[in-house]
């Protein structure tokens, strides 16, 4: 609730709150006294020391709706109080520079986190890692600028340091060293806070819909016997070892027999494949190792679109339906399996499964949560991660602008000093000062009512 007239908020208690103490006791219709609404706990925050800035009360009250409705209602009589808009306590928080623009993106991400990997990521940002980072760079830059002013100023005063230009030169390095560093980052903070994609390809009925489903723990995609079930992109997320997943299946890949729509079906999966973090690549191992049918598997992994697929990095091999292959729980299947691959030239790391008795489950989601911990997960990385491609494209607007004052000639300096104000002013856009309403209304749009 959002109120111009927090002392009449007192009326809903008999005795005064102090703030900042935990007031415990009835609360009571502001306009009827006889009227108990419910037993909390009040919480009374004086402005500045708050959230928003401002003078803020909260209630905590019982959770049910008819606890909550009544006491939404009896405040709703005070006058010029409503209920709060999505974000708005966030957005006069940021009005009354209670925060910076990525820490607000920081608190909005931690509303929506839904793996422990995206609250850990998120809390730091909250807490202002990234606001401390890119406000240290601009402050850099704001000294650069200082140094280059009393250049031009002073240049012909024999009082000025003789080097300060190269000595702002090698400032200027050192900035754009940093950020690219900071660039430099497997997009590991913006894989980590939209999910980790994983695509799953292969031939018509090496059982994707079924792996989809059983990742899922849900009928997501329809399974069917009949080749070509699935046709366009089926997806789902979940959580793998405290990681966000994006799980997608995709149209069975082959050249004969399928139709136009089937088709683009295919055109999408090979798409999809090529744009994913991760790729697991389906076959049927009763297939693959069936003397009849291993040729033909075997050209198939020669066709330029499979062998494309498979080359790329973060790609293993799922043979599926080891329950349909005789002996496939000897230990003598590692050494077959290898030398299978090894034949056909497939490095790819390969990963036998049933996912109808589940056996090679376990080893699986092992393989799957190691690597995106490895590859995308180390966290505790001494500089926090990019998260947003917004910062991002801000970040190399600086260094161009940066790059720009490097190459501009000492004698062109007032030139050169534009670019330093354009620099810092990339970064300005990023915590939020400069031209920023339309990432505003966008962010808090991600916002709970009230938060
Ligand atoms: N025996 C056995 N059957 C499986 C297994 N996994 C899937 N199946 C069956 O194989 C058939 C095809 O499975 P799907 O999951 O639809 O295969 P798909 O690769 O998605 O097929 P398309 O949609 O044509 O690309 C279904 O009848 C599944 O029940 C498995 O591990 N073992």
């Amino acid at each position: 609730m959002v109120n111009q007239n927090h002392t009449k908020i007192g009326k809903l208690h008999k005795k005064k709150i102090r703030p900042r103490d935990a007031h415990v006791g009835k609360i009571f219709h502001p306009r009827d006294k006889s009227n108990v609404l419910d037993s909390g706990i009040s919480l009374w925050f004086p402005g500045p020391k708050s959230y928003t800035g401002e003078d803020m009360v909260e209630f905590h009250i019982h959770g049910g709706i008819a606890v909550v409705n009544s006491v939404m209602e009896a405040l709703g009589t005070i006058p010029n109080v409503r209920m709060a808009e999505a974000g708005e306590f966030s957005r006069r928080a940021f009005d009354n520079e209670k925060m910076d623009l990525t820490k607000l993106e920081g608190v909005a991400d931690l509303i929506n986190a839904e793996t422990e990997a995206q609250r850990r990521l998120a809390v730091r940002q909250a807490h202002g890692e990234l606001y401390k980072m890119y406000e240290t760079w601009r402050q850099r830059i704001v000294g650069v600028m200082a140094k280059i002013e009393a250049f031009i100023d002073f240049s012909e005063d024999e009082n000025i340091e003789e080097d300060i230009y190269s000595e702002v030169c090698r400032e200027v390095d050192w900035i754009i060293n940093e950020i690219e560093l900071h660039l430099d980052d497997k997009r590991q903070g913006e894989i980590m806070r939209n999910g980790v994609s994983l695509s799953i390809v292969g031939p018509p009925n090496s059982g994707k819909s079924t792996l989809l489903n059983r990742l899922a723990q849900r009928q997501v995609a329809i399974v069917s016997p009949i080749a070509g079930t699935t046709r366009d992109i089926v997806e789902t997320t979940m959580n793998i070892g405290g990681y966000p997943l994006v799980v997608r299946d995709t149209a069975g890949l082959r050249s004969s027999g399928a139709d136009v729509i089937e088709t683009e079906g295919i055109r999408r999966a090979v798409e999809s494949a090529k744009e994913a973090d991760i790729r697991l690549f389906m076959l049927d191992a009763r297939k693959v190792f069936d003397s009849d049918n291993g040729s033909t598997t075997s050209k198939l992994l020669q066709k330029t679109e499979w062998h494309e697929l498979l080359s790329l990095p973060h790609t293993f091999v799922v043979l599926n339906m080891a329950d349909g292959v005789p002996s496939s729980e000897s230990p003598n299947m590692k050494v077959k399996i290898k030398e299978w691959a090894q034949d056909r030239g497939i490095t790819n790391q390969t990963v036998l499964l049933s996912c109808a008795s589940m056996y090679g489950w376990e080893c699986l989601m092992q393989l799957l949560a190691e690597h995106i911990k490895e590859t995308w997960g180390s966290n505790s990385a001494q500089h926090m991660p990019l998260t947003k491609i917004r910062h991002r494209q801000h970040l190399k607007n600086c260094i161009k602008h940066l790059n720009v004052f490097k190459e501009t000639d000492e004698e062109m300096v007032v030139l050169g000093a534009e670019e330093l104000r354009k620099a810092s002013k990339a970064l300005g856009q990023i915590t939020g000062r400069v031209g920023i309403e339309d990432v505003l209304d966008a962010l808090f749009s991600e916002f709970c009512i009230g938060k």
